[in-house]
């Protein structure tokens, strides 16, 4: 991840990086002398207790908020992808220590409050054994701004990974969000048969049918009080019963009428994806007043889920539709404009700039604005995996591309956290986004069809593929597969609202903007606009010429090529680097001290009142930098060790 926009360089001291490493090691250690034992039962009050003083242990280092806490990404395991109809029942005494109990679940109740820490929550659960065992979900603890654990008692574990803490406590560990389901009974307490008996008598359909009525009218209840995750799971109860044939053909309107509302539902949650389905399921099709006004609602519903979802023309279809069946709904005109500004964005590529940052806040930080691509195509970059190239000329000055967020997470978002995370894998430790990990996992548990976009981007970890892949309990994501695609292509829109420190750096995604390969020499730059990445050509480029933007401004050549090693995991071989990589270490050395004298300079010197004695000094500087350079060799080489000094000047020597 570069946060180097932020400005929020974070720093890790030798012996910081040996404490995680070390304490990471050691547990991996641990962890395969334990493979296979047997677990031992536990006694409920010694074991809460016991879990109690180590997650107070574990998070002393997480909860200061001037230090990062440490996370391990240890070996990487897939998540389950059976239904759960399809896994054998087990109970915690079958549990072995250090094993993914692979073709097993495992139903249990919570026993005790959620313990929520920085990284992890966790809590005790029990089985109808009535054993007792801690329960730990790391990361994803919170689903629609509740914790997980704390949203439900009842839960279903998807192929229980038993292993232990850093602080040796035995745990079962849930790293994917998929392998926990959150008991729906427990939800909705309705205690349903959900699988209604079809005999076909005229008995049957009427007490199938209340009982989808009786669904319905508690999610509207659920509804009305803002309760959207119960409202959703009684819609989704009522569904499961409205939508079988023996109501269907006694009352084919109530599935429509669900349907219509889970849309409403899924759209405050920002389920896109259900939204549409459901829209789309509630349309009636009759010519009579009454479903045209139900059917109007649903065009709207399926047109906003489409609008949210980028797909701006099934956005403008069905407003159209809706339209169609009520001319003179305002709403409906108001959304066809703003509609078609998106199109019109999406092939032009001309935006009202000024005016969209005119309506971002705090409050509202995310622009209403269409991502523009046509300048460009992903192609093969040899010795670069894929890249971003020109399809047409473009002018220095010009938008190369826009591109609207898949997801950006603020400094000031509750879901923004930063961590040190040691790889086992490849020794390293990196400042890693992991609160943006964790809201695309969410984003993608949310929307399915947008996996492929965020999967098909670069990493090392193959993980569970590329393609959604959904069972009846909804779609599987890899969450080492999405940590590590965020490594390798996240970036930083920079501190544009305040509030944010090395701990909780604004990140973000942008899919088409992560195909474009770093440069030191590049031939745009990135700006933001609240979350809409604005890629300008800084110099002429030529159809079919590659996209180059930096993904490390810094003019220290060592401080970039680790950058680019730690973080990028290549090795830049651009012209610059080429020319610096042959120079003396000692010439680097004393570049590197003048820069920082004038780095120093321009931090304390305001450039707005700047006296003359203080323009000779920053001229002095620049030209002690510059001195450092050969001219010959950097003929057409960017200075970048004098640029910053060199912007100071401009602005003074304007004020002059
Ligand atoms: C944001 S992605 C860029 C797109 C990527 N090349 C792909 O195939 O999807 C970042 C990764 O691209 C590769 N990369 C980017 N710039 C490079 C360069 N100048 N030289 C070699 N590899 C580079 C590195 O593997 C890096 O981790």
């Amino acid at each position: 991840m570069a946060l180097q926009n932020s400005g929020n360089t974070v720093f890790l001291t030798e012996q910081e990086a040996n404490r995680i490493r070390i304490t990471v090691q050691n547990r991996s250690k641990k962890c395969s002398d334990l493979q296979g034992t047997t677990r031992e039962s536990r006694d409920f009050k010694t074991a809460k207790s016991q879990a109690t003083g180590a997650s107070l242990m574990a998070d002393m280092g997480g909860a200061r908020e001037d230090t990062l806490p440490a996370l391990a990404v240890g070996q990487p395991y897939l998540p389950c992808t059976s239904s759960l109809e399809d896994l054998e029942p087990m109970a915690l005494a079958d549990l072995k220590l250090e094993t993914h109990h692979r073709g097993r679940r495992m139903t249990v109740k919570r026993t005790c409050p959620v313990v929520v820490l920085a990284g992890t929550s966790w809590t005790m659960v029990q089985d109808d054994a009535s054993e007792t065992e801690r329960l730990e979900i790391v990361l994803h603890k919170t689903r629609f701004g509740q914790d997980v654990l704390e949203s439900a008692k009842q839960f279903v574990i998807k192929e229980p990974y038993f292993t232990v803490t850093d602080q040796d406590e035995p745990t079962i560990r849930i790293d994917h969000p998929s392998d926990l389901v959150v008991s729906m009974e427990d939800l909705t307490k309705s205690g349903l048969n959900l699988n209604f008996e079809v005999n076909g008598n005229a008995d049957d359909s009427a007490a199938a049918e209340a009982m989808a009525k009786k669904c319905k009218e508690k999610g509207n209840k659920a509804l009305k009080s803002q309760e959207l995750q119960l409202a959703h799971a009684h819609y989704s109860e009522g569904l499961k019963i409205a939508r079988q044939e023996i109501v269907v053909k006694s009352n084919p309107d109530l599935g429509r009428d669900i349907s219509r509302n889970r849309a409403h539902v899924n759209l405050l949650l920002q389920q896109f994806d259900e939204a549409k389905a459901d829209a789309e399921a509630a349309l009636i099709g009759n010519q009579d007043t009454r479903s045209k006004e139900l059917d109007s609602k649903a065009y709207f519903r399926a047109a906003s889920a489409a609008y949210n979802l980028a797909n701006y023309q099934d956005a403008k279809g069905y407003i159209g539709k809706q339209l169609e069946l009520s001319p003179e709904d305002k709403e409906a005109k108001a959304w066809l404009r703003r509609i078609e500004s998106r199109l019109r964005e999406q092939d032009t590529g001309k935006y009202a700039l000024k005016k969209t940052r005119a309506t971002l806040s705090k409050a509202r930080p995310r622009a209403d604005a269409a991502s523009f691509f046509t300048n460009t195509e992903v192609k093969d970059s040899p010795g670069r995996g894929r890249g971003l190239f020109a399809t047409r000329d473009i002018s220095a000055g010009q938008i190369v591309m826009v591109e609207k967020a898949f997801c950006v997470v603020w400094g000031f978002e509750s879901e923004a956290l930063t961590a040190m995370t040691y790889d086992v894998r490849d020794d390293q430790i990196r400042a890693s986004a992991v609160g943006l990990a964790k809201a695309t996992v969410q984003k993608l548990l949310n929307n399915p069809s947008q996996t492929e976009g965020v999967m098909d981007l670069y990493g090392d970890y193959e993980g569970l593929g590329k393609k959604a892949l959904t069972i009846n309990e909804g779609v599987m994501v890899d969450s080492f597969q999405v940590y590590d695609i965020i490594s390798r292509n996240a970036f930083g829109p920079g501190n544009q609202y305040g509030e944010e420190g090395a701990r909780n750096a604004s990140t973000g995604l942008w899919i088409w903007a992560a195909y474009i390969n770093h440069s030191c020499v590049p031939n745009a730059k990135k700006e933001y606009v609240g979350d809409l990445m604005v890629l300008r050509a800084t110099k002429p480029i030529a159809e079919g010429e590659e996209i180059f933007h930096s993904y490390n401004e810094s003019s220290d050549y060592e401080a970039r090529q680790d950058a680019f090693k730690t973080t990028w995991g290549f090795e830049c071989e651009c012209a610059l680097c080429v020319v610096e990589g042959a120079e003396d270490a000692a010439v680097r050395k004393k570049r590197r001290e003048f820069v920082r004298h004038a780095e120093e300079f321009v931090a304390k010197e305001p450039w707005a009142n700047a006296k003359k004695l203080s323009i000779s000094r920053a001229q002095r500087l620049k030209r002690s930098i510059q001195d450092t350079y050969d001219g010959e060799k950097y003929k057409n080489l960017p200075l970048v060790g004098i640029q910053r000094i060199e912007e100071w000047l401009a602005l003074a020597n304007r004020r002059q």
